[in-house]
C-alpha cells in the first residue's frame, strides 16, 4: 500500500511570526509517520527556522521551487545543495504558477526533478490542464505529455521516489474542485502513463496527489479514491487547525 502524503503549499503567504506560530500550534499534534507523510512547503525565508522548529516530529519541510545547478552565478536562485544543507526534504517542481508566471517548461521541470533526486530531495512534480484544455477534451493528452517529459531519462528506482501532483489549473484557488471521480480518473491516467514509461512496479509505487481547492470538507472523499494517494493543498494549509484536519483525514485513509 502507498503511504498517504499530505503537503501544504504556503505559496507567498505568512510572515516570520505567523510561520513560527503555526509550528507551535501543530507541535505534538501531527499524526505519526506510520500513517501519513506530512509536509509543509514554505517560502524560502522560513525554511531553516521551520526545519528547526519541527525537529523530531513527523512534519517535513519542503521548498516551492529551486534551480537545477548545484551552485553558480544565478542571482536570486536557490540550489538543491543549499536546500539539502539546511535540512529541507521535499521540493515542489513545476507548479502551474511557476509554469505560467516564471516560464518553467516541461524541459526545465525534467532537469529540476533530476537534480532533486540526485541530491536526495523528494520532488513533488506538478501537472495539470487549463480550463480551455479540459473543455476541449485534451486533459488526458496534456497530463500524459507533462508526465512523459517530466520523467524523461529517470530510472525506475527514482521514479518510485517521486511524488506527482495532479492539479487542474481551473481548480486552484477558485473553490472549484474536480469531482473525486474525475480527479481519480486523471490520476489513473497518470499512473498508467508511468507504467508505460517506467514499468508496473513504478506505477504501483509512485504516489499521486490531487491538488486544487482541497479542504477538510472534501478531503475524505478524495482520499477514498483508488488512485489518489494524497493532497497538495494551498489555502487550507495556512491555518494549523485545518491543516491538522487534513492530516487526520490522510492518516485515516
Ligand atoms: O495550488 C495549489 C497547491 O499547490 C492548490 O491551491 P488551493 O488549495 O488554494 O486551491
Amino acid at each position: 500500500m502507498r503511504k498517504p502524503i499530505i503537503a501544504g503549499n504556503w505559496k507567498m503567504y505568512k510572515t516570520h511570526e505567523e510561520a513560527k506560530r503555526f509550528a507551535a500550534e501543530v507541535r505534538g499534534l501531527v499524526p505519526d509517520a506510520g500513517q501519513v507523510d506530512a509536509v509543509i512547503c514554505a517560502p524560502a525565508l522560513f525554511l531553516e527556522q521551520l526545519v528547526t522548529e519541527t525537529k523530531g516530529q513527523n512534519l517535513h519541510i519542503g521548498a516551492q521551487t529551486m534551480h537545477e545547478e548545484d551552485s553558480g552565478a544565478f542571482t536570486g536562485e536557490i540550489s538543491p545543495v543549499q536546500l539539502k544543507d539546511i535540512g529541507v526534504e521535499y521540493i515542489i517542481i513545476g507548479h502551474s504558477e511557476r509554469r505560467q508566471y516564471f516560464n518553467e517548461t516541461d524541459e526545465s521541470v525534467n532537469r529540476k526533478v533530476k537534480a532533486a533526486l540526485a541530491h536526495g530531495l523528494v520532488p513533488i512534480m506538478c501537472v495539470g490542464e487549463t480550463l480551455e484544455q479540459r473543455e476541449n477534451g485534451d486533459t488526458n493528452r496534456v497530463v500524459q505529455e507533462q508526465v512523459k517529459a517530466g520523467l524523461a531519462d529517470i530510472s525506475a528506482a527514482d521514479v518510485q521516489k517521486t511524488v506527482i501532483a495532479y492539479e487542474p489549473i481551473w481548480a486552484i484557488g477558485t473553490g472549484k474542485t474536480a469531482t473525486a471521480e474525475d480527479a481519480n480518473t486523471v490520476c489513473q491516467v497518470i499512473r498508467e502513463k508511468v507504467a508505460e514509461l517506467s514499468g508496473q512496479e513504478s506505477a504501483d509505487a509512485v504516489r499521486i496527489q490531487y491538488g486544487g481547492s482541497v479542504k477538510p470538507a472534501n478531503i475524505q472523499e478524495l482520499m477514498g479514491m483508488e488512485h489518489i494517494d494524497g493532497a497538495l493543498v494551498g489555502g487550507a494549509s495556512l491555518e494549523s487547525e485545518s491543516f491538522l484536519k487534513l492530516l487526520e483525514a490522510g492518516a485515516n485513509a
